[in-house]
């Protein structure tokens, strides 16, 4: 016994000295390997072989996420939403929290320019608990197939990716329900909200739509190009009438809020909305205003740039949910006001000239205002069709500086469900945007553009523009003059511009009188 346990102190002694000469040996090498920057690779090795030895150990489950599956060229919605959890996950672990371990990270811009998004680099791990299951994540590339299919030629040949990245799931067998029944719903949830979190607003425009490079480097044949919507307007700093613009802040939350409603009542959750009123009186701006407020991405539609009523459609189903679609100045994209009267109109001349080839004819009158086909029934058809139900959550909206120009049934409720008037600067307005672009609450100058602004009729765009200092010295005294001074310009203007119109009228009134008078001779004689 005492043989052996002497025995065994000196192996425990020996094996000690022998272990400490180990380390020795290794801080040496690991400082010689430093020394040569061969750390990395060794570092990864080491790492890879831990893995696989663990694996031998106790085999794992494994769940892959692939970024692009099938032949689809969209990055799937899983990877995206694993992404953006394990993006959160890595930044927790910096802090020290579960999951911790990443070493060798994957830099990309974040929606703050100041700072960058942190995830983890190829062949990294990060590990995850849920409800006492630990999981780990593994980032994996491949390399690409030799891809010679049509898609290979849209992204310009070899070298626009060569890897292929996927995210692996490794698990116990006996967290196998929990993780395949609520872990995954759990990261996919939490990576969707992520994603809200961070989206950044997009405005859309559809002209030179024809296919554009992707934020990931992919070539995308959407009808839409884009480029990140920041408009700093908002319902704080647009001048309007009070009371309308708490209406429509209601109105858009309650379309916000009411998915449930429109479920209900069995209708598509959209909204039109029909702005009008002169230019300059801040149509566009309430759409900034609108979409900031409800954080929705914008599609804007230059109608005069779409060929048919296919790519009208087309157009409308390539739109995501949470967003607002815009047509500006409607009355002048397209002639559609008034073309179904004056269609009959021209129809009975032509029947009454005998025109064989008539249809023809109107059509090619039809689209002369352009390579436009788009007619009244495709918008219409765009607004509330079958298709306009689609995905949800959208709204329409519509500008035009002459309402009463459009045809009814465009703007009619169920099409364009509410109607607002952009009007001339009112005295309200006046002060909400001399406090907004001067500060001032009160003013000695205040009551003279106040009764100047009762006679005269200005737009809040050149109220606002007057009022905005352009040079160093300039102030609230020197703006407010130059306010009041334009005002009486434009009275001055005013009551010229209506005594030459009056003169005209007269003239042609006498005109036509002489005509009148020409006429009954004649029906005389
Ligand atoms: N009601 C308003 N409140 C605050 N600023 C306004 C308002 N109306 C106009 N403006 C200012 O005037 C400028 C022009 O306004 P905006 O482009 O919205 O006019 P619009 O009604 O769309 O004109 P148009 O009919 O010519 O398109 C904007 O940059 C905005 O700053
Ligand atoms: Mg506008």
């Amino acid at each position: 016994m005492e043989a052996s346990s002497s025995s065994s102190l000196w192996g425990g002694l020996n094996s000690g000295i022998v272990l400490s000469l180990l380390a020795v040996a290794w801080t040496m090498l690991w400082q010689a390997l430093q020394g040569l920057q061969l750390h990395h690779f060794f570092d990864r090795h080491s790492r890879r072989l831990s893995r696989r030895l663990a694996a031998i150990l106790d085999p794992d489950l494994t769940v892959t996420i692939a970024e692009y599956n099938g032949g689809r060229m969209r990055r799937s919605d899983a990877y995206k939403e694993a992404k953006a959890y394990l993006e959160r996950a890595t930044r927790e672990a910096r802090g020290g929290g579960a999951g911790g371990g990443v070493r060798h990270l994957r830099a990309e811009p974040d929606k703050d320019p100041d700072r960058v998004l942190l995830s983890m680099d190829d062949d990294e791990e990060i590990t995850d608990e849920f409800r006492g299951a630990v999981v780990t994540w593994r980032a994996c590339t491949a390399p690409q197939r030799e891809d010679t299919g049509p898609a290979y030629f849209w992204r310009g040949g070899a070298g626009q990716r060569a890897e292929r990245r996927s995210y692996k799931l490794l698990f116990s067998e006996r967290h196998r329900d929990l993780v395949l029944g609520e872990y995954l719903t759990h990261v996919r949830r939490e990576g969707r909200a992520v994603m809200v979190k961070n989206r950044q607003r997009k405005l859309f425009t559809n002209i030179s739509g024809d296919g554009s490079w992707d934020s990931d480097g992919f070539w995308s044949d959407s009808v839409w190009s884009h480029v990140v919507f920041e408009h700093p307007k908002t319902f704080a700093t647009l001048a309007m009438d009070p009371a309308k613009k708490k209406e429509v802040m209601d109105d858009l939350d309650a379309f916000r809020n009411g998915k449930d409603y429109y479920a209900r009542v069995g209708k598509a959750w959209k909204r039109g909305y029909l702005l009008y009123g002169p230019p300059g009186t801040g149509k566009s701006t309430m759409i900034a205003a609108m979409a900031n407020h409800l954080d929705y991405d914008v599609y804007d539609i230059e109608l005069t740039s779409v060929r048919t009523n296919t790519d009208l459609r087309k157009l409308f189903i390539e739109t995501t949910s949470k967003s607002i679609i815009v047509i500006e100045d409607i009355d002048c994209s397209l002639d559609l006001t008034g073309k179904r009267k004056r269609k009959k109109k021209k129809k009975e001349e032509e029947e009454e000239e005998g025109k064989k080839d008539g249809d023809k004819e109107k059509e090619d009158d039809s689209n002369k205002a352009g390579s436009s086909k788009v007619t009244l029934s495709g918008v219409l058809n765009f607004i509330d069709g079958l298709w306009s139900a689609c995905g949800g959550e959208r709204i329409i909206v519509f500008t035009t500086n002459h309402v009463e120009k459009l045809d009814p049934a465009l703007i009619r409720r169920g099409r364009m469900d509410k109607h607002i008037e952009m009007s001339y600067c009112c005295v309200e307005s006046f002060k909400f945007l001399a406090k907004v672009y001067l500060d001032v609450d009160d003013h000695p100058r205040f009551d003279a553009v106040a009764a100047l602004l009762r006679e005269v009729d200005m737009t809040p765009a050149d109220v606002a523009e007057n009022m905005t200092p352009k040079a160093p010295g300039e102030n609230a005294d020197s703006c407010l003059a130059a306010l009041v001074e334009a005002l009486e310009k434009a009275k001055v203007d005013a009551a010229l511009a209506k005594k030459k119109k009056a003169k005209g009228n007269k003239e042609d009134a006498g005109a036509a009188d002489d005509e009148d008078e020409e006429e009954e001779e004649e029906e005389e004689e």
